[in-house]
């Protein structure tokens, strides 16, 4: 078996004329094959500009991109950006013919040379993406979401290597997007398919990603397995982008029990438990916000907030006094 890394950005960097603090600072990463990577960061962070680097759409400063081995050329070195084995979807879906059907829009991008293996390869790519029922509809008459699956069956069907998701759900709507999120791990266990995405979501990135890389101003500053960065975050920051999760000092932590060393505890919801006390002490329960089968509970105490998750809907009303235990806590 060959050691060559399957995709990898070698020392790549990409600094924007004149804006010194942009882009991308040397870097190093490999992709692994078959897998979902997802990028995550702040916005600004230099994301689009990774994973524009790793399609070659931008031709970086310095180091290089290799694909199985093979240097990445810039768009100054191709007239056509981008390598033949990727493909790149954006939230922006300008390419699609508006006026054709949704089974022409997907179908033109196969050679006319076979008919029969165009027809059975269109009606595949849209039965995986659930869209068989509407491949006599126009493009101009679906929905945001429903044009970003046409955008994904096109990219899809000359089975690249790899798909370069750049927001692609952003414009979907939650029920559409778990949907789209799902049938796309489905292709990738399926395909072997390698996907690299870059979000703004922690849900989306928490249920689908194999391995996740952070990015903070240009640079990785941590990266692993999804679970693995949940439970322990090297960085506050990464913790901020993964949990809604509550950033107490040192002061503050104390009201809950928590004493840290270090300057700042984080706290996710669910790593507290509350049970009401006699009225006039501990935590004044001060939203309830219903989510469905659970709710958030914001819970004050001398100016400071916690916010926690609470399974039993119903059980606390505003104004409740409340006990807190704190389970687990991380120290920054
Ligand atoms: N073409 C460009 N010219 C100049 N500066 C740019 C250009 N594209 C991006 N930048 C700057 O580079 C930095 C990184 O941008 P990038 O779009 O890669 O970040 P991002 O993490 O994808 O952001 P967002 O989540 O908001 O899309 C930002 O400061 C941005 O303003």
């Amino acid at each position: 078996m060959s050691d060559t890394p399957f995709l990898q950005a070698l020392a790549v960097s990409k600094i924007y004329p004149g804006k010194q603090l942009s882009g991308v600072k040397p870097t190093n990463m490999v992709v692994q094959p078959g897998k979902i990577t997802a990028i995550i960061g702040e916005s600004g962070s230099g994301k689009s500009t990774l994973l524009k680097l790793l399609y070659g759409l931008l031709s970086p400063d310095t180091g290089e991109v290799q694909f199985k081995g093979e240097r990445i050329w810039g768009p100054e070195e191709k007239l056509i950006p981008g390598h033949d084995a990727m493909k790149m979807v954006t939230q922006h879906t300008d390419d699609l013919n508006l006026f054709a059907k949704v089974w022409d829009n997907v179908a033109a991008m196969l050679p006319a040379t076979d008919l029969a293996a165009k027809q059975h390869k269109t009606e595949q790519v849209l039965k995986q993406l659930n869209m068989l029922h509407m491949a006599e509809r126009r493009v101009a008459d679906l929905s945001g979401g429903e044009k970003q699956r046409v955008a994904i069956a096109r990219a899809i069907i000359t089975r690249p290597q790899v798909l370069l998701l750049d927001e692609p759900f952003n414009q979907v709507d939650t029920s559409f997007r778990e949907g789209l999120q799902s049938d796309i791990r489905q292709i990738v266990k399926e395909t072997g398919l390698t996907v690299i995405m870059v979000s703004h979501d922690p849900a989306e990135v928490l249920s689908m990603a194999d391995a996740l890389i952070v990015l903070q101003n240009g640079e990785i500053i941590e990266h692993g397995h999804p679970k693995a960065l949940y439970q322990s975050p090297r960085n506050l920051y990464t913790a901020q982008l993964l949990s809604n999760c509550n950033v107490l000092t040192t002061t503050e932590a104390r009201l809950c029990g928590v004493d840290i060393k270090k300057e700042h505890a984080v706290i996710y919801p669910e790593w507290i438990k509350i049970k009401v006390v006699t009225p006039n002490k501990g935590w004044t329960v001060k939203q309830v916000l219903f989510k469905g089968f659970y709710e958030d509970l914001i819970l004050e105490q001398r100016g400071v907030s916690l916010r926690i998750v609470n399974e039993e809907p119903g059980k606390y009303t505003e104004g409740d006094k409340v006990a807190v235990r704190v389970g687990k806590w991380l120290e920054y």
